[in-house]
């Protein structure tokens, strides 16, 4: 799972990036070390069970903080973002290829209205503008891919009586659409299901709505502090007509602050309205840090950075975290750690899902699980909770 970050230039998403990125972490202990230069850490917080058990955990796969679990996503900077990048314009195929892989997208908008289309200066150009160019893109690389030998590809679906929800999705697949995206998208559009009636209007209003399940947006208003409160008003009360969740963002802020914090300075929990200083610096530094605190953490209550993250994990992805044991009155694993791991699975999963996700022999031995809150067992079809601690039993191998 991974999320993108993308914007036309100039607007900060480097910045984003950064400051999102730049965490205290050892990056080698997870998964997915870095692989390229536009790849990075960042971290999910969500409160931990600790806080209301009481407990102290050993956690493995993500940090502890406060209270707070920080559990590290992945994050792509997309860049390359210009009107027609659907055909391959401005970074060529690059950006099309990060916006394959991403599960979610944060885009990044200057809601100051200081960038114009092709992202240089101007005097001013409507952020909401922003929104729609943003999903012609993507709408118009994906009708890209599915007009391609369409006609031929709708005849045989029919001739052969290929299911056809499967046969999109296989054709899609390099772009992760499911079979649910598909028949989603065909439901909500009201299409016949004989491909060969499609329109062109059609396949558009398909791809529209295969977009919104496949690569789900939420919006980072960003160089708020530049930015007057009607034109932020004006921008999420847009974005929200069009259902986005709009957040507005300081990310050169959040990049000074986790900076500062790295260096030592200061004490800052991203997503938090305030911060500690630690050590003098100079009169300079104290006045920057001085002027984030006045114009951005008092004016918006944080940064917005941490939010959008946590947003876009939490609400648009909807995912929830789970704690697996194997003691559940410890909340141990078999060498006595609490609480050492979390998972991250959709809404929805049950504890089976959960087994899986840890280990696939897990998943295929899995026999019933163990709601450690309640002590109680819980079965198959038992729907996962946020934060809940399950401890799984399964069959001797
Ligand atoms: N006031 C303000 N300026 C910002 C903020 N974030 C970024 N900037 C400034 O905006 C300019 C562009 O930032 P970048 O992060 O390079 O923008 P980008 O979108 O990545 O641009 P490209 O790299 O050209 O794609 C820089 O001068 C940043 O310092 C912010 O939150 N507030």
């Amino acid at each position: 799972m991974e999320i993108g970050v993308v914007g036309k230039p100039n607007v900060g998403k480097s910045t984003f990036f950064s400051a999102a990125t730049l965490v205290d972490v050892d990056i080698a202990n997870y998964p997915f070390t870095t692989i390229d230069a536009n790849v990075g850490v960042t971290y999910a917080i969500a409160e931990h069970p600790c806080k209301e058990l009481g407990c102290q955990p050993n956690p493995q796969n993500y940090e502890y903080r406060d209270g707070k679990a920080l559990i590290p996503i992945k994050m792509i900077d997309v860049a390359g973002l210009v009107p027609g990048a659907h055909e391959g314009r401005g970074l060529g195929n690059k950006f099309l290829d990060d916006l394959r892989m991403a599960s979610a997208l944060i885009h990044v908008i200057d809601a100051t209205g200081r960038t114009d289309a092709e992202g240089q200066p101007t005097d001013y150009h409507d952020p909401v503008e922003d929104i729609e160019f943003l999903e012609r893109e993507i709408d118009y690389w994906i009708y890209g891919i599915l007009k391609k030998g369409w006609e031929k590809f709708a005849k045989r679906i029919k001739l052969q009586h290929m299911k056809l929800e499967q046969a999109i999705a296989d054709h899609l697949s390099g772009i992760g659409v499911t079979e649910e995206d598909v028949w989603e998208a065909v439901h909500k559009v009201g299409l016949p299901s004989d491909p060969t009636k499609w329109s062109d209007e059609d396949l558009l209003a398909f791809v529209r709505e295969l977009r919104k399940t496949n690569k789900p947006i939420i919006i980072a208003a960003n160089k708020a502090d530049a930015a007057t409160d009607e034109g932020i008003k004006r921008l999420v009360e847009e974005g929200k007509k069009r259902g986005y969740i709009v957040i507005p963002t300081s990310a050169a802020a959040e990049l000074t602050l986790r900076k500062a914090a790295k260096a030592g300075f200061i004490d800052y929990v991203p997503g938090s309205s305030d911060f500690k200083i630690l050590k003098p610096m100079s009169p300079k530094q104290e006045k920057a840090l001085m002027l984030i605190k006045e114009k951005v953490l008092d004016r918006f209550g944080s940064t917005g950075v941490q939010e959008v993250i946590n947003r876009a994990v939490f609400e648009l992805l909807n995912l929830i975290p789970v704690y697996p044991v194997q003691d559940e009155n410890k909340l141990t694993d078999q060498f006595g750690n609490v609480l050492p791991h979390v998972y991250l699975l959709p809404k929805g999963s049950t504890p089976r899902d959960l087994a899986y996700k840890v280990h696939t022999d897990l998943g295929k031995t899995f026999l019933y699980a163990v709601n450690a809150r309640t002590k109680r067992r819980v079965g198959e079809d038992y729907e996962l909770q946020f934060n809940d601690i399950i401890k799984i039993v399964a069959t001797a191998k």
